[in-house]
């Protein structure tokens, strides 16, 4: 068992990480708190694979449990579902000492998260991530949202959770594609806060991508940790927690163009962070060898396979919406070395356009 505390004053929290720990769900929220109702939100797919493990395990720890399922899919992370699981709420008479548990992937956290940041405006909510990227970023941090037609996570609110419980055996259902769409974000901290994390996932890249037990033990610990120490120095991203977001400027605008149905969020990320690499080449930010390093540790993990042939202009057109412009200003988050990474406020239309251009005519083996 690995537990993590992320110190945020009155709203500190444990990320406990343990295979197993799914049936200790019940006595961890009853160690927290008086509570005696959970509202269980979680989807189709997930639902059947791990629910009645946590229902036995809150009914045993004396919980009144009931539970909203929502479709599968970021399609299906708006404000229409969102409301769905709130009349639930209403309707299962969720008093504001209850809790909202959310089990499934980084959709259902985001959702079932919103839906506690605002429901009787606000009551606890304890995160049951079972993806690889909700594992190591979405249920850590507080960041909680749904989508608008016209942009990625536009309506959300920082609602930190009441406790996190990471059971990494979940990951054995995990879709190959799914597995990787979560290596896309640990690749991310090792490039924007760790060289030694990046170089320990350059040397345990077959262990990695075969999941090996002890491999993903540490990538899931060494993941939350750098989250938790981004976060604790910057809880609502007024400056360092913006570093997070590298490649998400540029992979949010593709998720939208494409409605959310073409590409993971991991998947996403990886493309942005490509052209975020290329940009930050031009500008002399990293070297020939470094953009290399990065383009290679894709490769070995085989996370990366090309940039999407959309015209630039309406991926930069996309871009506007991104929840960093600032004052009609984009920011755009480049990587600076391995390790390091910086905000760019002065970064122009026209080397977006090109750092999009070299990444559609980029060869990758
Ligand atoms: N709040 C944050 O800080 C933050 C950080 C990163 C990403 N996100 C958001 O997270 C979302 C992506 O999360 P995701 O990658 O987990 O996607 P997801 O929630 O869509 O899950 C991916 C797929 O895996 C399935 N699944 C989940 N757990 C499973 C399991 N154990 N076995 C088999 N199938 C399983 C899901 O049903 C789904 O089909 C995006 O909306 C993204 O914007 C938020
Ligand atoms: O926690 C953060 O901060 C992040 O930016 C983590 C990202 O991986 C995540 O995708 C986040 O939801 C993006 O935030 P947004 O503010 O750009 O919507
Ligand atoms: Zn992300």
């Amino acid at each position: 068992m690995q537990n993590l505390r992320v110190e945020l004053g009155e709203r500190s929290y444990t990320i406990s990480i343990e295979a197993g720990i799914l049936g200790r769900t019940g006595e961890i929220i009853s160690d927290l708190t008086p509570a005696r109702q959970v509202l269980l939100v979680s989807n189709p797919t997930v639902f059947p694979l791990y629910g009645d493990k946590v229902i036995s395990s809150l009914h045993k720890a004396g919980f009144e449990v009931e539970v909203a399922l929502m479709p599968d899919g970021e399609v299906y992370k708006n404000m229409e579902e969102a409301l769905k699981v709130l009349d639930k709420a209403v309707d299962f008479n969720l008093e504001r000492t209850g809790i909202i548990a959310a089990l499934g992937g980084g959709v259902v956290g985001d959702l079932a998260g919103l839906v506690a940041a605002v429901y009787q405006r606000g009551i606890n909510f304890v995160q049951i991530p079972t993806t690889l990227l909700s594992q190591v970023d979405s249920s850590v941090g507080g960041k909680v949202a749904v989508n608008h037609p016209r942009g990625k996570n536009l309506i959300g609110a920082f609602h930190q959770p009441l406790a996190v419980i990471i059971d990494p055996l979940t990951l054995h259902t995990l879709s190959e594609r799914e597995y990787k769409s979560g290596l896309g974000e640990v690749v991310k901290y090792g490039l924007i806060y760790d060289e030694s994390f990046f170089a320990f996932l350059e040397n345990n890249a077959s262990a990695v991508k075969e999941r090996r037990g002890e491999i993903i033990a540490e990538l899931i610990y060494r993941s939350c940790r750098i989250k938790s120490m981004i976060v604790e120095k910057d809880e609502k991203e007024q400056g360092i927690r913006a570093l997070l977001n590298l490649g998400h400027t540029f992979g949010h605008a593709l998720e939208k163009i494409t409605d959310y149905k073409a590409y993971s969020h991991g998947e996403a990320v990886a493309m942005g962070t490509v052209a975020a690499s290329l940009l930050a080449r031009e500008r002399g930010y990293i070297t020939e060898e470094v953009f290399k390093r990065i383009l290679n540790l894709y490769r070995i993990l085989d996370i990366y396979k090309e940039f999407p042939p959309f015209d630039p202009e309406v991926v930069y057109a996309a871009m506007l919406n991104d929840k960093k412009v600032m004052y009609g200003k984009m920011r755009l988050i480049l990587p600076a070395g391995i390790g390091q990474a910086v905000i760019a406020d002065d970064v122009e239309k026209e080397e977006i356009i090109r750092a999009i251009r070299r990444a559609q005519n980029l060869a990758i083996d």
